[in-house]
């Protein structure tokens, strides 16, 4: 398929003279279940209510599954595969997918990175670190044990296995049916010594991302490559499901659980991480492998105290960082997006401006920009990361939209700026702590700081569109398969829901330097995030692109 390289003028709507706005509302799904669980739809939210009530303007889009380069409609939406598609106007193959068909077709045992792993399989160990989870959004379980059935096939002697819980893009409480189907599929691994070395909870330990806090990788390596930790057990099973217990007080859930060492009798640890070990990053999304593949490949580190520094085969699923090679090595060549809109939008001389906090301010720069940090022309482009809290969103639900707001107003009203892209990270960051008062407050502040962006846009006669990448505060609780019923704990409380949800997300776009007639055209049902891309270049006065999806106008 051909990449237009250059942006051509649209034949009816003329160029944008005054700055248009993008904003995303990050896990802002439009649920058919209006129940008091949809943190959404019980929030105060009069502004985006308003907008569904005007003809042609208002509508939704998918954000899950094959719309956005998933396996299946089963798998949830998130940020980044939803970035990518917002930014690109196309539906790639994205990671899982990826992965899905290296393991399917065998080119994963026969390219570069597993060929450079496969020389420490005689003598040393190879360890796997990641999610253990069939949650979809960082890795998969199955794909695991597929690359696990694949080392033990091609002569590894030892494998270690290092996991992090989920709960979060799955139910809690269910990190103890992962770790007992992955200790059997490790006692299945014939001719080789394999076991489950270490974890912890996937908030507290490892996967942090953007830098916000160091320590949650610093608690991994302590626990995964140096075999210390506060807490010692001699099998998984016993660690999870004595940590998950607490202090007898308050019950620790999987996304927090406290990082863990599995000893033998004698106390001693069973997998740590030496010199000539190789080491496998199983998580095929990039955000929260970045920091851990920093440690894992920099001489030159100084975010925690290492201890030491063994010379491993190191190599994550994907290559998280396409500019900075991170990992150099990888298990399955990441997905290409080429074509996208702000490489098409500096070349036409637009310039933009583009803003979040920490929590998401990858997502819309990185992912927005196709997996490459960094800007196409520096002298058109300003990126605004405002860092975020690091306490859990619940107890801080606000977060940083107040800010984020006055800095997408400053833009705007700086005439510096054509575009103006901001997203608003508390629908998601809330919805993951599973808190609905917490994510209700969250959504009817984000529902007033729109209005205050809308309201300088159209001062100022611009044009803007509204949207969101996924789901997630539209659904709070977990739900009966077949009835969607609330489910409930035996304490009487209802089952958080803290994972992503399949619901389509809404779209709107409006301002009084829209002419007249542009409408929502009605012969796209099937339309998703990447038929977005094209709708705000038509709003910049430009035509959609031939290597995009088509425009929603
Ligand atoms: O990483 C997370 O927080 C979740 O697994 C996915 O959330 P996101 O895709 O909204 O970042
Ligand atoms: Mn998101
Ligand atoms: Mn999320």
């Amino acid at each position: 398929m051909t990449i237009d390289t250059e942006l051509k003028p649209h034949d009816t709507i003329p160029k944008a003279e005054k700055p248009v706005l993008v904003c995303i509302l990050d896990g802002w799904g439009e649920n058919e279940n209006k129940d008091k669980f949809n943190a959404i739809h019980s929030a105060e939210t009069p502004v985006t209510d308003a907008l569904k009530e005007v003809p042609g303007r208002w509508r939704t889009v998918r954000a899950h599954g094959t719309a956005v380069g998933l396996p299946s409609d089963a798998d949830m939406g998130n940020s980044e595969v939803g970035h990518n598609a917002l930014g690109s106007g196309q539906v790639i193959d994205q990671g899982a997918r990826l992965v899905d068909i290296a393991l399917d077709n065998g080119s994963a045992f026969e390219l570069d990175g597993w060929k450079y792993i496969s020389e420490s399989f005689p003598d040393n160990t190879v360890h796997f670190i990641g999610l253990l989870s069939d949650g979809g959004v960082h890795s998969r379980c199955n794909q695991l044990v597929g690359f696990l059935k694949g080392a033990a096939k091609d002569g590894a002697k030892r494998i270690r296995v290092h996991i992090l819980t989920d709960g979060r893009d799955v139910p809690d409480g269910t990190s103890v049916k992962f770790v007992e189907e992955l200790e059997k599929d490790l006692a299945e691994l014939s001719g080789c010594d394999a076991k489950i070395a270490s974890g912890g909870g996937r908030m507290h330990v490892t996967m942090d991302r953007y830098e916000a806090d160091w320590k949650i990788v610093e608690r991994g390596w302590q626990a995964h490559v140096l075999g210390e930790a506060p807490h010692k057990f001699t099998t998984a099973l016993e660690a999870i499901k004595t940590l998950r217990e607490g202090d007898g007080s308050k019950a620790i859930t999987d996304q927090w659980l406290p990082p863990f060492v599995v000893t033998d009798d004698g106390g001693k640890a069973v997998g740590t991480i030496e010199d000539g070990d190789a080491v496998v990053l199983f998580n095929f999304r990039a955000d929260r492998m970045v920091e851990i593949s920093k440690a894992f490949e920099y001489e030159e580190f100084n975010a925690f105290d290492r201890k030491r520094f063994p010379k491993t085969r190191f190599v994550g699923m994907m290559q998280y960082d396409g500019d900075l090679k991170l990992p150099a090595r990888f298990l399955v060549p990441p997905p290409a997006i080429s074509g996208v809109s702000g490489e098409l939008l500096a070349k036409a001389g637009v310039s933009t401006f583009a803003c979040s906090e920490t929590q998401k301010f990858g997502h819309v720069t990185f992912f927005w920009n196709g997996n490459r940090s960094g800007y196409f022309k520096e002298d058109l482009e300003t990126y605004v990361e405002i860092p975020s809290d690091a306490v859990p969103f619940n107890e801080a639900p606000d977060m940083k939209a107040r800010e984020i707001t006055e800095a997408g107003k400053e833009a705007l009203l700086s005439g510096k700026y054509q575009m103006v892209r901001i997203n608003f990270a508390n629908p998601d960051m809330v919805g993951h702590t599973g808190d609905l008062e917490a994510c209700v407050g969250a959504c009817s502040l984000v529902d007033k700081c729109v209005k205050e962006l809308l309201d300088t846009v159209e001062s100022l006669g611009g044009r803007w569109l509204l949207t969101a990448d996924h789901g997630n505060a539209d659904d709070m609780v977990q739900r009966a398969k077949k009835t969607n019923a609330p489910l409930f704990a035996d304490s009487g409380a209802p089952l958080p829901l803290t994972s992503h949800t399949l619901a389509p997300v809404p779209v709107a776009i409006g301002g009084p330097g829209l002419p007249e007639g542009i409408k929502f055209r009605d012969d796209l049902p099937n339309a998703g995030l990447a038929n977005i891309t094209g709708t705000y270049l038509n709003l910049l006065g430009f035509a959609t692109p031939a290597h995009m999806e088509p425009s929603l106008i």
